[in-house]
């Protein structure tokens, strides 16, 4: 691809209510190599996206046919409907606890148990060892088609974060040869695949169905079930800063600066995120976002999270396009932007270590 026209920095349109409904962003126009204008504006749209939400939906309906993930709804169903028993013979205790099954409440955010439950894939690696953090290998349900079915959405999971990722570049205003730069960070992504049954929280339940988190990767393309009102994410209010500290995201409660809004699954439509890399990449200038699910039904929920990483050994650290628009911006706004913080570079593959090891509630599951 070639990237040679740098673009001006899109203003993030003020017509967006900032307590409204996200973005819906099509790729369709990103498909088609010869249509530049579409290509640009697709990429514009991303860009503003990130500035101002972190968090888009992606019309992917020409991308993939709806009945796709459907099926992988119907077939994680079958399998979360299995004895607990035979749920647990792919536990991710009999691996390296990161790749299988984790039971009920056995995921851990800010210190309190989720009320999920859950399989996790990790892009294969060359020598397992499942003595080795992260280092096993994936355990598949037996339900027949479930391997086949999957594969084929992480190959086309793994693609759209190729052409995400260069819509970004386009719209961050990347050179040629930046990009080229970026995508050999993520050529060989370490994808995660995430795929998530929630029962209605219990009345009496003290926690959440997944507590308030930003993602720490690249891009999450989140497919869901059409459970309304589960999803929630954290819209800052123009002008007021959360306060975040080192111990992790702000409380659960108690938060003025901003609101919760729901994040409804929208037909054809992918939720699309940034992590954490993202924000270094951007020296802060697109925002990870913080969210959560808070599921009150009375059906059980189903959400496949792709997560579309760097590199295992990607070097993560400001890029030059970002900082070109940083700079561009008078003083004062900056500030505003940035924090006047210069993000550390981070090595992903040790990154996530350190993010793995706090996120399991198994015996000898921590890995720091
Ligand atoms: O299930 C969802 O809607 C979101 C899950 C999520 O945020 C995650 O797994 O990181
Ligand atoms: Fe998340």
């Amino acid at each position: 691809m070639t990237i040679t026209t740098p673009i001006s920095t899109p203003t993030p349109s003020r017509d967006i209510p900032k307590l409204g409904n996200l973005p819906v962003i099509s790729i369709t126009p990103f498909l088609s190599k010869e249509d530049s204008h579409g290509r640009l504006s697709t990429a514009a749209k991303i860009h503003a996206a990130c500035l101002e939400y972190g968090f888009f939906y992606l019309d992917i309906c020409s991308y993939v046919d709806p009945s796709e993930p459907e099926e992988l709804t119907r077939l994680a169903r079958e399998f979360f409907a299995l004895p607990e028993e035979q749920k647990g013979q792919i536990s991710l205790k009999h691996q390296d606890h990161a790749r299988g099954y984790a039971k009920m409440r056995e995921n851990v955010t800010n210190g309190k148990a989720d009320n999920h439950e859950g399989i996790d894939f990790y892009r294969p690696v060359e020598n397992p060892d499942k003595t080795k953090p992260l280092w096993g290998e994936n355990q598949w349900p037996t339900i027949p088609g479930f391997r086949e079915k999957y594969e084929i959405w992480i190959e086309k999971m793994k693609n759209l974060g190729m052409l995400v990722m260069e819509a970004m570049a386009l719209g961050l205003g990347m050179s040629s040869d930046e990009w080229e730069d970026l995508k050999g960070k993520v050529d060989d992504s370490f994808w995660v695949m995430r795929v998530i049954g929630y029962p209605p929280l219990p009345n009496d339940y003290d926690g959440f169905s997944c507590g308030a988190h930003k993602d720490y990767g690249c891009l999450t393309f989140l497919y869901t079930d059409p459970t309304p009102g589960a999803l929630q994410v954290f819209l800052q209010e123009k002008g007021l800063l959360v306060e975040t500290s080192d111990e992790g995201p702000v409380p659960e409660e108690g938060v003025e600066e901003g609101s919760w809004i729901n994040a409804d699954p929208v037909p054809g439509c992918i939720v699309c995120n940034i992590g954490e890399m993202w924000e270094i990449w951007t020296n802060g200038l697109y925002k990870s976002t913080l969210h959560r699910v808070v599921h009150r039904g009375t059906n059980y929920r189903v959400s496949i999270p792709f997560f579309f990483e760097p590199n295992f050994d990607a070097l993560v650290k400001p890029l030059p396009a970002a900082l070109r628009i940083i700079d561009g911006h008078p003083e004062c706004k900056r500030k505003h932007l940035t924090g006047e913080k210069t993000y550390e570079p981070v090595v992903y593959g040790e990154f996530l270590m350190n993010k793995v090891g706090n996120n399991f509630d198994t015996d000898g599951g921590k890995y720091n």
